[in-house]
């Protein structure tokens, strides 16, 4: 039974973060190149299965989530709304924004911005069948019942793990079902001494016929509460694994320029670009007489390729050796390839891709683990991130690839990059094994 109904990703940003301590609400943090607020957006907004994103923010921040939702350029989010004094009201009230027409629901925790799209999907499926879904993993903890004493608290009881779950979002519901739900919540004088931490909890409690069904989530979907959650977000973006490739047309019409600078992978990736309906072009250093370390050079090959959607850049292996043993050209020509080259080759690029809302690629390649090339990979990845977030409302993604592999497997991490919607992210080629 397909729902057939319109799906509308509510992203939850209304609380405080008292936890984090931050003085200032934690989804304004930024945790690789862009706020966690801007990342949750951009999976719902990304979303193919999602036709509508509405985001509730903290009292007196409104007005900042709206000058970041345009900033951003997102284009599915319809409404940002004040959130209310607990997650719970901020929820009815984005179930009163969402109007009474029937859809589906997502409601997601802000402060989860590493929701893989994946799960997005399954939840989406998994409403055509049921009308409550919840996304949960297994305790890989022991969990106690615990009671207080004068002591301290005691165990009371040990619970049986294999029927635990811990629970994650998005939540998603029928909006009849949870509008009930809440509806009963409200009229109870009962629900305000003892509310609920989530939206399946309001369910289960008023609404105990309706089955909620699990679709499993994952360890890398934790919300940011404590500070030390924030450290393990920014060492799991670090980490972004590859998206997957579409099947077929994923780029058609799109022009893929290859620029290459000794690289690995780009005649693979000019065939897979191929295959996958774009037009590919290489402009090559060696064959062509470009030059990383001239902006001039790189602005006119560029002017001659017409219009450009993806850039890649892929520069070659250090290969210098040692500090001390490098030749002093080789030292000159790291700092080339792992700096200068791909500031020079992002401004040549940036005017054409604004032009086409594109996007543009800076691989790293392996072996950057000696002196010079171990420097250039921090400083790619880092451009790209602050470049992601500086060109991020003229609709440019700029991402960054890094890790070994086959030049097969680093030309499909390449070309799932490009017909991605991600921005701002470094992606290890490898993860796709
Ligand atoms: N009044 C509230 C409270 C929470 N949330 C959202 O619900 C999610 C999960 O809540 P939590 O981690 O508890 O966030 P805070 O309430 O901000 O944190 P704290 O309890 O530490 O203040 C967050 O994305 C938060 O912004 C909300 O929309 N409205
Ligand atoms: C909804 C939730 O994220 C599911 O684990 C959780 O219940 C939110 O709890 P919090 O106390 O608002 O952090």
């Amino acid at each position: 039974m397909d729902s057939g109904l319109r799906a509308v990703g509510v992203v939850l940003a209304g609380g405080v973060g008292q936890r984090m301590g931050l003085g200032r609400p934690k989804q304004l943090a930024t945790v690789a190149g862009r706020t966690i607020l801007e990342h949750s957006i951009a999976l719902f907004d990304g979303s193919p299965d999602i036709d509508e994103v509405v985001v509730l923010m903290t009292p007196g921040l409104v007005d900042e989530a709206r000058e970041l939702v345009a900033r951003a350029g997102f284009r599915k989010v319809t409404k940002v709304v004040e959130g209310g004094a607990s997650r719970t009201e901020s929820t009815w009230r984005a179930l009163r924004a969402i109007g009474e027409d029937e859809c589906d629901v997502l409601l997601h925790d802000a402060v989860r911005p590493l929701l893989e799209p994946r799960i997005i999907t399954d939840c989406v499926r998994a409403l055509r069948d049921h009308r409550a879904v919840e996304v949960a993993i297994p305790s890989s903890d022991t969990i106690f019942a615990v009671e207080p004493g004068p002591g301290g608290e005691t165990i009371t009881e040990v619970l049986d793990r294999s029927l635990l779950r811990r629970a994650q979002t998005p939540q998603c519901f029928r909006l009849s079902v949870i509008r009930e739900a809440y509806e009963r919540a409200l009229a109870d004088p009962g629900f305000a001494d003892r509310p609920a931490t989530d939206d399946c909890g309001v369910v289960l409690r008023y609404l105990p016929d309706v089955p909620i069904h699990i679709v499993p989530g994952s360890e890398r979907n934790l919300k940011i509460t404590h500070p030390v959650d924030a450290r393990i977000a920014a060492a799991l973006f670090e980490a972004s694994p590859v998206p997957a490739l579409p099947e077929e047309d994923a780029l058609a019409g799109r022009t893929v320029v290859l620029l290459d600078a000794g690289g690995a992978g780009v005649r693979e990736a000019a065939e897979l670009a191929s295959r996958h309906g774009a037009r590919a072009v290489v402009l090559s250093c060696e064959r062509d007489g470009l030059r990383l370390d001239d902006p001039r050079s790189l602005a006119k090959a560029l002017a001659g390729v017409g219009r450009i959607d993806h850039l890649v850049l892929a520069v070659a292996a250090g290969g210098a050796g040692g500090l001390m043993e490098a030749a002093d050209e080789s030292v000159a020509e790291a700092a080339v390839s792992g700096y200068l080259g791909p500031v020079n080759v992002a401004r040549a690029a940036y005017p054409r891709l604004m032009e086409s809302g594109g996007g543009l690629l800076l691989c790293v390649p392996a072996g950057a683990e000696d002196p010079l090339g171990a420097p250039a990979e921090a400083a790619v990845t880092a451009l790209a991130r602050s470049l992601a977030a500086a060109w991020a409302g003229e609709g440019v993604r700029v991402n960054c690839v890094t890790g070994g592999g086959t030049a097969e497997e680093t030309a499909g991490a390449w070309l799932a990059v490009l017909a991605s919607r991600l921005t701002g992210q470094v992606v290890d080629a490898s993860s796709a094994r």
